[in-house]
């Protein structure tokens, strides 16, 4: 991808230096702006440094796509362990599988700290880049274009004049926190009854993985469940999403008795190879899950907010990050197209990616009841199976749902418009499917042709 040089580039803030605020920076200075990034954390290249929760991320093709923008993807794709499908765990550790997509066809499990410290690396490498570890933005004043800063180390505070700022803060933005206090802007924020907790599955003695490691493992249990995603390392990384209260719940949790007897009741193939249960579970935070929602995302030409900050998402399509790094590109092609017409910049990138953001925050939620309770039916996994068959017989006019997420650049809201309408077909032809050889029978093929004819393309992927 090239970059036009700017002769008159000019000095742009960019706050929080996470997944997002990180890559925006690169394709900032890219374009030969001088970039100043604030950041609250201290530097997590430093020793020691605390980087968070959520260890590892599932990276796919919208993600891909920003990060090849700069040139950084195969450095990551080196790093990152594919998984092509799903693997269940029953209550009896027996196991089902889903693919994700075509043969071949992954998301990738990748280690969030290990990105966000490569993308800082080159972000720092560019002429034009400051970063500014342990600054905290406590305020921010849009009118007079000021920021006010809080050093975590010092606690010295000062105020800095801007611009123009992007708000990468995540989901709890203080830059979206000022644009709060603006005229006529909405905000919503929906938590759910659940919390996440984040567990380890050991290496074997060998430095090996102890379950398939090409794979992303779910322990479907109907109103929870628990998912694995590889390191590098032979460990994976559990995430335990369990409701705050009620008969099972994180409070029905007080002892290391009660984990260990409830893990060895309904994870009990996982439970042996979790050897550090239960001080993981006691030592690790029980963390929220929260939706955010808002707008405008822009305050005239002076400040915009992408990633988290401006659509914070629970995290069960695996979408969050790649949806903010599709923010980038979706702003560098503006860019390109309307030059240092900021003003028009700002507003087309909130027209484009609001409908998108909120489309994507309903799947989200969507897709944590398919992966706690409906992956473990069977004649769910038989739906999947009689998609991929369709898929085979008409390419180009159907892609499942997921694909179009994960696999495509369709825009989300059309994917969820799309996959909507995909269900409701499904609905009428599963009926007449109980194996998968049923899907061969003439008036399965009959109503299906029937279908196709009457919803021509549904989903043409770009
Ligand atoms: C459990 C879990 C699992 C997830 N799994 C996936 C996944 O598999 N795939 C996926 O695509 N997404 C996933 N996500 C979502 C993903 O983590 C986020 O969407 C992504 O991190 C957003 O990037 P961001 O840069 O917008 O925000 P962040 O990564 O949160 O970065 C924000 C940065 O701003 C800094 N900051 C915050 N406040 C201030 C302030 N006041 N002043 C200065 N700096 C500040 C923070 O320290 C941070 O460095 C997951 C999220 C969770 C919670
Ligand atoms: N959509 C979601 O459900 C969630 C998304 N995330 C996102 O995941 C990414 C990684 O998170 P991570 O780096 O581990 O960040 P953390 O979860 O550690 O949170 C970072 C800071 O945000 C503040 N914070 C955390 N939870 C809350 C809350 N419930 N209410 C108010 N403030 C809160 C805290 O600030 P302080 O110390 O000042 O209190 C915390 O230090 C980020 O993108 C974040 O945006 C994180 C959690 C949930
Ligand atoms: N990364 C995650 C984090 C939390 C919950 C789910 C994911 C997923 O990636 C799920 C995957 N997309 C799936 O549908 O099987």
């Amino acid at each position: 991808m090239s970059f036009p040089p700017r002769a008159a580039a000019e000095p742009l803030t960019v706050m929080g230096a996470g997944l997002v605020g990180s890559l925006l920076s690169l394709y900032l200075a890219r374009r030969g702006h001088t970039v100043n990034v604030f950041e609250r954390r201290p530097d997590p290249r430093r020793a020691g440094a605390d980087v968070g929760r959520s260890i590892n991320l599932a990276l796919s093709d919208r993600g891909w796509r920003a990060l090849e923008g700069v040139g950084v993807a195969e450095a990551v794709r080196e790093v990152a362990i594919p998984m092509y499908r799903r693997v269940m765990h029953d209550v009896k550790g027996q196991l089902t599988h889903q693919p994700y997509g075509l043969p071949g066809q992954a998301i990738y499990s990748v280690s969030r700290g290990g990105l966000n410290r490569r993308l800082l690396e080159l972000a720092e490498a560019e002429p034009g880049v400051t970063l500014q570890f342990q600054q905290q933005c406590l305020d921010v004043n849009l009118r007079q274009r000021e920021l006010h800063l809080r050093d975590a180390e010092t606690g010295a505070e000062q105020h800095v004049a801007f611009r123009r700022l992007f708000g990468t803060d995540g989901a709890f933005s203080a830059v979206r926190g000022a644009l709060q206090k603006t005229d006529r802007f909405n905000y919503s924020q929906s938590y759910l009854e659940y919390a996440y907790k984040e567990l380890t599955i050991a290496p074997a003695a060998d430095g090996g993985w102890v379950l398939e490691k090409n794979a992303l493992h779910i322990w479907p249990r109907g109103r929870y469940m628990m998912i694995a995603l590889p390191n590098l390392d032979g460990s994976f990384t559990c995430t335990l999403f369990f409701p705050f209260e009620g008969e099972e719940s994180f409070a029905a949790l007080p002892t290391p008795a009660d984990v260990e007897a409830f893990f060895g009741r309904v994870f009990p193939d996982a439970l042996p190879l979790m050897p550090e249960l239960t001080e993981d579970f006691f030592h690790n935070p029980t963390a929220s899950l929260v939706t955010v929602k808002c707008f405008p995302w822009a305050f005239g030409d002076e400040a915009l907010l992408l990633g988290d900050a401006a659509h914070a998402i629970v995290p069960f399509y695996g979408q969050g990050m790649n949806a903010g790094f599709e923010d980038c590109t979706v702003l560098n092609q503006l860019m390109d197209q309307h030059g240092d017409d900021w003003e028009t910049i700002f507003e087309a990138f909130q027209e484009q990616r609001k409908p998108n953001a909120d489309a994507i925050a309903e799947m989200a939620v969507y897709n944590f009841v398919e992966m706690r309770d409906r992956v473990a039916d069977p004649r769910f996994l038989l739906q999947k199976q009689i998609e991929s068959k369709i898929t085979a017989q008409y390419p180009g006019q159907w892609l499942s749902l997921y694909s179009q997420v994960t696999f495509s650049h369709t825009p989300y809201h059309a994917a969820w418009t799309n996959g909507q309408r995909q269900d409701a077909i499904m609905a009428r032809i599963m009926p007449h499917i109980q194996r998968p050889e049923d899907y061969d029978r003439p008036e399965v093929q009959d109503l299906l042709q029937q279908e196709m004819t009457a919803n021509p393309a549904v989903a043409v992927p770009a």
